[in-house]
């Protein structure tokens, strides 16, 4: 019995439902491997975020982290929810533009931002840029300077909090390449060149302590954190923040073993441990922003594909093979990551057997699970990996050649294409032929 899946998500034949649709036909009618989000899913995890600071009285913003998923439909549809978005580059920016995002409502992050996306991000009115380096100070002095413009700045603080996560997806501890260290003075001496700038306004301060987190210490940590240097900072330099931004990084369920809090638990424990640490303070009670990516776009992801090869050996475990891989999920690659995967039309049937569900790149690499317990499988057969929305097509690949699956958009029983199939053409669309000597 798998309990992802629950008894609302499968219709009268038995299979899958993903946002009112039939799992199976999606997978005949647009092909496969493709990329299915149930919409009502992310709208109700972005309304839960709202909730619970409505519930705690706090001024907020929810910002989601558009990295985990990026396209114009996801851009509409977190507008359409009010929510914010953090954008970290100028594809990402172009994206929200393209879909009528007001730019007023993003945050510009990254540790190596050019002066080009400064130029757009400014130019087009960005609500924030979250500094994370001396560099990018100079370079938005610059920015500001040449057209003639004024913006709004965060602090990026590296609190020296390690998350419990993969390596590859801590961003919090001192040894870090984001944002400005506390200890060593550079967090204090980044406000003062930010203040000495007659072009930037100061509004708060970030940190961001990684990603898939099940532990709330860590959050309540750099809560905690971010206040104390609001609070030095208001004493010290007579600068009082308006905003504690504890950016992302709730874990999500992947696999049974995975127990987190719901996203919107953590969030109430954030603001429960900032109300109490600013009750110590002269700060007022600032404004609380989250940037959730993984917990707003992961659990509304499927990745369906068709079973093709086999692979029987004697005493080892069997191979089976489906038409997609790590060019549409690489993260079972990278951060050896788990998924569970059922079968589309038939999600709670009797399991038969565990397998390694292996892609079909040319890369030992390329598996998708190296325990998968499944029924009995055969050739054409639909699978749906499920929680993948998050850092699973923002993150594919053309690898191989192969080109980057369909996504469709599911809800309320409709389903539409928001972004197309790459095609052969795609793929070679940028190439020129040589024409040396
Ligand atoms: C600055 C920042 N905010 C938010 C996020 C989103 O994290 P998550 O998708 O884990 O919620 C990230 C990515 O880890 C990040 O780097
Ligand atoms: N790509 C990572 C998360 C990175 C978050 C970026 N700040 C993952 O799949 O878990």
């Amino acid at each position: 019995m798998n309990e992802q899946i629950s008894a609302d998500q499968i219709n009268a034949a038995g299979h899958l439902m993903i946002g009112g649709c039939d799992a199976v036909d999606l997978a005949a009618q647009y092909g496969t491997p493709l990329v299915v989000y149930d919409v009502s899913q992310i709208r109700q995890q972005i309304r839960a975020f709202q909730r619970v600071f409505a519930k705690n009285q706090v001024d907020y913003t929810v910002s989601y982290a558009s990295k985990a998923f990026a396209a114009v439909a996801m851009y509409q549809v977190v507008n359409q929810e009010g929510a914010h978005i953090d954008v970290v580059s100028g594809g990402e920016m172009y994206t929200a533009l393209k879909a009528g995002f007001p730019l007023a409502h993003a945050s510009f992050h990254g540790n190596n931002k050019s002066y080009d996306e400064l130029v757009m991000a400014v130019k087009n009115h960005i609500g924030v840029v979250v500094v994370d380096n001396f560099h990018e100070i100079d370079l938005l002095n610059r920015v500001l300077e040449e057209l003639d413009a004024n913006v709004q700045v965060m602090l990026r603080i590296t609190p020296g909090i390690s998350a419990h996560t993969n390596k590859y997806i801590q961003t919090g501890q001192v040894d870090s390449k984001f944002g400005f260290d506390l200890e060593s003075g550079q967090a204090d001496q980044a406000l003062e060149k930010v203040q000495a700038s007659p072009r930037m306004t100061m509004i708060g301060l970030h940190a961001h302590i990684g990603s898939q987190i099940f532990e709330v210490a860590g959050f309540e940590g750099v809560a905690n954190k971010l206040v104390a240097v609001a609070d030095h900072w208001q004493k010290q330099f007579g600068y009082r923040a308006r905003v504690i931004n504890v950016g992302g990084g709730f874990g999500i369920r992947y696999v049974k073993d995975d127990q987190p809090l719901r996203p919107e638990e953590f969030v109430d424990a954030i603001i429960k441990a900032i109300k109490k640490a600013v009750a110590g303070t002269n700060l007022g009670q600032p404004a609380i922003w989250i940037e959730p990516g993984r917990s707003i776009a992961g659990p509304a992801g499927y990745n369906l594909y068709t079973v093709g090869s086999r692979k029987d050996l004697p005493g080892l475990k069997s191979y089976v093979t489906v038409d997609g891989g790590m060019g549409d999920n690489i993260r079972p690659a990278l951060y050896q990551a788990q998924y569970e995967t059922v079968l589309a039309s038939d999600p709670q049937a009797p399991l038969k057997e565990h397998v390694r569900l292996a892609g079909k790149y040319c890369e030992s690499g390329d598996i998708l699970s190296q325990d998968q317990a499944l029924p009995a499988t055969k050739p054409g057969d639909i699978l749906a990996t499920l929680d993948t929305g998050a850092y699973g097509y923002a993150m594919a690949s053309n690898y191989n050649r192969n080109p980057r699956p369909a996504v469709v958009f599911a809800e309320n029983g409709h389903s539409q294409v928001v972004i197309k199939r790459e095609s052969y053409d795609d793929l070679v669309h940028l190439d020129r032929p040589y024409e040396g000597k």
